[in-house]
């Protein structure tokens, strides 16, 4: 529907009038940070028989990104294109977690330690943290998702780079390039005592075999090395296409002459060299890390340093950076230092600076990042194509959960998706999110987006099941319908538990518009917009005169009416889509028409 947008102005032309809270609870989808305070509707003008409306909805000013690390400038001008930027560097974490509320993105580097205490700080401004490199170990990722805090990264503009130092190292290290260069500085000629080994023909084992470690291994093999390589999650294929063979963690370390780390820091990979490790390795191994400081046990490397088994290490990652002045790991004779170096190339400093700028910027317009480390990521041509199930999804999830009135609490709740489409060919990730949204946004303070939505979900413990039916057909559209039922709960609408006794809910999208399909067994038709009243009744003659005209009296406009039944003359469920939320007394009137059996107002 959009047709122009601007940073703080989005302008939106319509056939139909259009509803301010649908929109904007579909920017709110679109974009966390939209918050619309202000919207206009030009006067109608005729379009054939039909209205258009013309809407302006204000936003709030330029979001704020903090970036607390030195970022290429390329990066930087294309933050400043769209966002309030502030650079401030070494701040301390008091000081980050202060200014954390009033900023909308943190942009960081290896060093700033992004915790817990900051999502906390942030008061739920915080939509976005990108990691201008790779390692996401310093961002607490547990608490961003519980906070609905994107987390996208820059996978790799710094690839090559890190590939390129580790090899720089290990050559460095084979001839003992900054011993013998602080020697000739210290104005020393100590021929002898630098002599170096050979590269050729020696075994290195590159230990995580992702982008780096295939960087490394092609180079290495460019240097006449005989190169293995160890990853429990790395493709055969992939290794067999660079000439390298994949072997055990055990294998990796007994058989090699180097041993190069290029595996993230995870739980599982932390202190992975450790004393027993160092003690399968071969006497005289040499060891480079451009991965992380934490997957090396640094106490047992000095141990393995002082007694020859490991004869070299070349570091440039350590596990608190910078190291302690006086550690003696990086005061040992036999190991080769770098400051954290790796990615610290020009051309890999303004190339992840691109790389994130443009995620965080995208993630700020409300655009999935296919960079985002904690949240589905799902092409903009699928995104945009779910849109209208999207607003259908959050909408019977609304719908579903202020039915229930009692029971054991919603706690399991199952999605039936129906679509012609092979299984693997459509992607409900994003529609479970906003039904789940749909579901705990009425009845918490919680805040639910693509990011927290599963996390929610589990921390209620709302177990959500889903089913796919496989229709015969066109599967042009996504999907013909969705269903919501809610199990082992009463409903304040008798009606709307189904046969098999859940709550049921069916929706489906028309023209672009959801709408709602069934409500229990009764099929009904009326599109979800403004709010809903749902109302069982006899079915008989004047009976949709009569709740009209309750509404009429107080001006409420009735924008859809639907009636299902079973049989002519027996219930019926009237389904009424309302612009303006009737009044008590109305709602009261309409409960004291004879016919009527039960009623509902539903918010949408
Ligand atoms: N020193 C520096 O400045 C830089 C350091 N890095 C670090 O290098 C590392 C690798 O980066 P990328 O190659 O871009 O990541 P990647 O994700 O492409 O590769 C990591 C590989 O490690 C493997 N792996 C995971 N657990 C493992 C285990 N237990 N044993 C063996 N392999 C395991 C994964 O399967 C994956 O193939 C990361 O830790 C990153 O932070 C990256 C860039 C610059
Ligand atoms: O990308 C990575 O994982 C790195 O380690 C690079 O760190 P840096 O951005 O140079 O602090």
């Amino acid at each position: 529907m959009a047709t122009a947008a601007s940073s703080n102005f989005l302008s939106a032309s319509s056939l139909k009038k259009p509803s301010y809270s649908s929109l904007a609870s579909s920017l709110s989808w679109r974009n966390p940070l939209s918050n619309v305070f202000s919207v206009s509707v030009a006067t109608p003008r005729r379009l054939g028989q039909r209205r258009a409306y013309f809407v302006v909805l204000a936003m709030d000013a330029k979001p704020t990104v903090l970036v607390t690390e030195k970022l290429g400038q390329a990066g930087l001008d294309l933050l400043k294109g769209f966002a309030n930027v502030d650079c401030s560097y070494n701040l301390s974490q008091e000081e980050l977690c202060t200014k954390i509320s009033l900023c909308d993105a943190l942009i960081v580097r290896s060093a700033t330690k992004v915790t817990r205490e900051v999502f906390e700080s942030s008061g739920g401004r915080l939509k976005v943290v990108g990691r201008a490199g790779v390692g996401i170990d310093n961002v607490d990722l547990s608490a961003a998702t519980e906070h609905g805090c994107l987390v996208v990264n820059a996978p790799t503009a710094n690839t090559v780079a890190a590939a390129e130092h580790g090899i720089s190292l290990l050559a460095a290290m084979a001839r003992n390039i900054a011993q013998a260069d602080a020697s000739v500085k210290a104005g020393k000629w100590e021929r002898s005592k630098y002599v170096g080994v050979s590269l050729v023909g020696k075994t290195l084992a590159v230990m995580g075999f992702g982008k780096v470690g295939s960087e490394v291994a092609r180079r290495a093999k460019g240097l006449g090395m005989h190169v293995i390589a160890h990853d429990p999650y790395a493709p055969a294929d992939r290794a067999r296409a660079i000439g390298v063979e994949l072997v055990s963690f055990d294998e990796a370390l007994s058989t090699s002459d180097f041993i190069s780390l290029h595996m993230p820091l995870t739980p599982a990979t932390s202190k992975i060299l450790n004393d027993e490790a160092f003690a399968k390795m071969k006497k005289g191994v040499r060891i480079i890390n451009v991965a992380r400081g934490g997957v090396i046990d640094e106490e047992a490397i000095v141990r393995a340093l002082d007694a020859g088994i490991v004869a070299q290490a070349a570091l440039d990652v350590f596990t608190v950076e910078p190291p302690p002045k006086d550690s003696r790991l990086v005061h040992h004779e036999n190991v080769t230092v770098t400051p954290h170096l790796g990615a610290s190339t020009t051309e890999a400093q303004e190339g992840v600076a691109i790389e994130v700028a443009e995620a965080v910027v995208g993630a700020l317009k409300g655009e999935l990042a296919a960079t985002a480390v904690n949240a589905p990521m799902v092409p903009a041509e699928v995104l945009s194509e779910l849109a209208p199930f999207v607003v259908l999804a959050e909408k019977l999830g609304r719908l579903a959960v202020q039915l229930v009135a009692g029971g054991s609490g919603v706690k399991s709740v199952k999605v039936t998706y129906a679509s012609a489409r092979a299984p693997d060919d459509l992607d409900t990730r994003v529609i479970r999110a906003m039904i789940i949204k749909g579901l705990i946004e009425p009845i918490s303070s919680v805040f639910v987006n693509l990011v927290n939505a599963d996390f929610t979900a589990k921390q209620r413990g709302l177990r959500i099941t889903e089913e796919r039916i496989l229709l015969d057909g066109s599967p042009e559209n996504p999907l013909e319908f969705v269903q919501v039922q809610i199990a082992n709960v009463e409903s304040k609408f008798a009606s709307a538990i189904s046969e098999s006794g859940e709550i049921k809910v069916e929706g489906k999208v028309k023209d672009g518009i959801p709408h709602l399909t069934k409500v229990g067994s009764f099929e009904v038709d009326v599109s979800l917009e403004g709010s809903l009243i749902l109302c069982r009744q006899v079915d008989q003659p004047g009976m949709i005169g009569k709740v009209g005209s309750v509404l009429g009296e107080e001006n409420v406009n009735v924008s859809f009416m639907s009636v299902g039944r079973i049989a002519p003359r027996k219930q019926a469920v009237m389904a009424i889509g309302v612009d303006e939320e009737p009044s008590k007394e109305s709602l009261k009137k309409i409960g004291e028409i004879p016919a009527v059996e039960e009623f509902v107002l539903l918010k949408l």
